[in-house]
């Protein structure tokens, strides 16, 4: 009997082999075009190089930028940890053929482990089904729903400069957890339209998407938890990770029942002119946007505004503050601009500090918006992105073989001399018009690029803008931390491991 089966098992062997002819030679021709890319220093026999990877956040990042800037690893590396690896993307030509297209729409693996929390939100999204909400949410980003979210971005400044004013004076301060929940405030307004310290379950809710995301970092280093088997239901932070999300859900579908009880239908137009909406009267957040296109077009249920709303929050709130927080840090270090983008504060808005900036005044605050974006430039919040392949590529480095999964550096590409002489610096003349011109449009990418970039890049510039505006007219920033000093980490979002301190001074009346 025994014999039968092994001579059975043998025989189909050859069967399996043609039968899986066309696959096994694309595996193999899928392996060798991958191996063709130099691999990562210190790559070790089966582990690869899972001993730098799995480790501290701290350590990952270190051997990340050693990678990076190593010559004989650019313009793209693999990097590899047990059976798993990616290509390392350095080099703005390749970005663009990755980026600039709808063809490479597929996220990395590392996506997958937000998948629980945001479903198929815009951000993990993929295919027809990516592009037809996409072009649901575009118009939920219009500048015109954007000036409504103005009012506010000044009620959470103006909490802020409460804040600090009653317990953060002339004393060094980490400006991380304040950035973090003004923006968090900001994010809920905007997004479910509620006040977290005003609902029921609000505190709860904000401590469970904070170890959420903190978990999800974790999975992240630790190969072993890839499988969603064996991570969900064997170990206990894998079942820890799916009861906060558990949590997380039945807070927001709480949040979109109640709203949906009471909603009425409005009428949207996206023209220019703004002061004549229905809209802007009734202050409307992005999830009311969600719900009338759900009734009026059919264009998304209830799973998709469930799916959507997470990913606002996930999305638009560390992002955000990480950026406002870099750029506090850096105004702190450079007195000299720090006073010219007062200057220009005062010039746009006079010194009645009643008069809140409105969407246009902001517009015009040309060296602030500078400012952001080479904050952004030194510390993208966001340090690295990762695609798969739909086909392959041609590159001068190579072939990148269909099915490839690619992460793109935006922290070495932003700080490569090639494109950025003298890169530690900061310097927001980088951005004037005249020195962009010739530059690789790839070169700077904290939003990313092409067809799939931040749906809300100008949401956010105008959140930073308006923070800026109080803090600045309120205070005078003096360094505590500085770039020298901070030590960064890798998480999903870039952040310095010990928060970034900094000294507010009163300006003077
Ligand atoms: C400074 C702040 C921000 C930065 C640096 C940033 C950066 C990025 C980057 C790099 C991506 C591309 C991710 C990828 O391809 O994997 C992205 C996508 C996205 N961002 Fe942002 N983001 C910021 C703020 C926001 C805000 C405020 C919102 C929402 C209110 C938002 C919503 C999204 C969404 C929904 C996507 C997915 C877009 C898609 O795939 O179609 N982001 N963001």
């Amino acid at each position: 009997m025994y014999l039968e089966c092994f001579i059975i098992l043998i025989s189909s062997i050859p069967l399996l082999l043609i039968y899986y002819y066309k696959d096994i030679k694309e595996w193999i021709r899928y392996r060798r075009l991958s191996f063709k890319f130099p691999v990562a220093d210190e790559n070790i026999f089966i582990l690869g190089n899972l001993l730098d990877l799995a480790t501290s956040n701290e350590h990952v990042f270190n051997a990340v930028r050693k990678w990076n800037k190593s010559e004989h690893l650019k313009p793209a590396y693999l990097v590899t940890a047990g059976p798993y690896f990616a290509l390392n993307v350095l080099c703005p030509d390749i970005v663009e053929a990755l980026v600039s297209s709808t063809k490479h729409l597929q996220k990395s693996l590392i996506y997958s482990f937000v998948k629980k929390w945001l479903g198929l939100g815009l951000l993990t999204n993929t295919g027809d089904s990516w592009q037809a909400r996409r072009k649901v949410l575009t118009p939920a980003f219009h500048f015109s729903i954007l000036q409504g979210f103005i009012s506010l971005f000044n009620d959470e400044t103006r909490k802020m400069v409460e804040l600090i004013k009653g317990n953060h004076l002339n004393v060094p301060v980490n400006i991380a957890p304040i950035a973090s929940d003004a923006t968090l405030y900001g994010i809920n307004g905007t997004s479910m339209g509620i006040r977290l310290d005003q609902v029921e379950g609000g505190e709860e809710y904000q401590n469970n998407i904070r170890k959420l995301s903190n978990c999800i970092s974790l999975r992240s280093l630790r190969p072993w938890y890839f499988n969603d088997i064996f991570y969900f239901f064997i170990t206990t932070a894998g079942r820890y990770e799916y009861k906060l999300t558990k949590a997380v859900h039945r807070f927001v579908d709480d949040i979109i029942k109640k709203k949906a009880k009471t909603f009425e239908t409005f009428n949207i137009s996206t023209d220019n002119n703004f002061e004549q909406f229905e809209y802007r009267k009734k202050k409307l957040a992005l999830l009311d946007l969600l719900l009338n296109d759900k009734i009026k077009n059919n264009s998304i249920d209830d799973q998709g505004i469930r799916d959507e709303v997470n990913t606002f929050m996930f999305e638009g709130h560390d992002t955000t503050a990480v950026n406002l927080t870099f750029t506090l840090m850096l105004l702190a270090c450079h007195r000299k601009i720090q006073d010219e983008v007062y200057e220009e504060i005062i010039h746009i808005l006079g010194t009645d500090l009643k008069k809140e900036p409105t969407y246009n005044d902001l517009q015009e605050m040309g060296l602030m918006e500078r400012c952001i974006k080479e904050s952004l430039r030194l510390y993208p919040s966001v340090p690295f992105i990762g695609r798969v392949t739909s086909e392959d590529i041609v590159t001068r480095a190579g072939i990148i073989p269909k099915g490839l999964s690619t992460h793109i550096h935006i922290y070495d590409i932003h700080r490569d001399p090639k494109y950025w002489p003298n890169p530690e610096k900061f310097d927001p003349s980088r951005f004037l018009p005249e020195n962009c011109r010739d530059r690789h449009p790839y070169s700077y990418i904290p939003f990313s690029g092409g067809p799939r970039n931040c749906i809300g890049q100008r949401f956010a510039i105008l959140e930073v803008k308006t923070v800026l505006c109080g803090i600045l007219r309120n205070f005078i920033l003096e360094p505590v931390d500085t770039p020298e000093t901070l030590v960064l980490i890798q998480e999903l979002i870039l952040r310095a491991r010990d928060g970034v301190k900094i000294k507010f001074v009163p300006r003077e009346k």
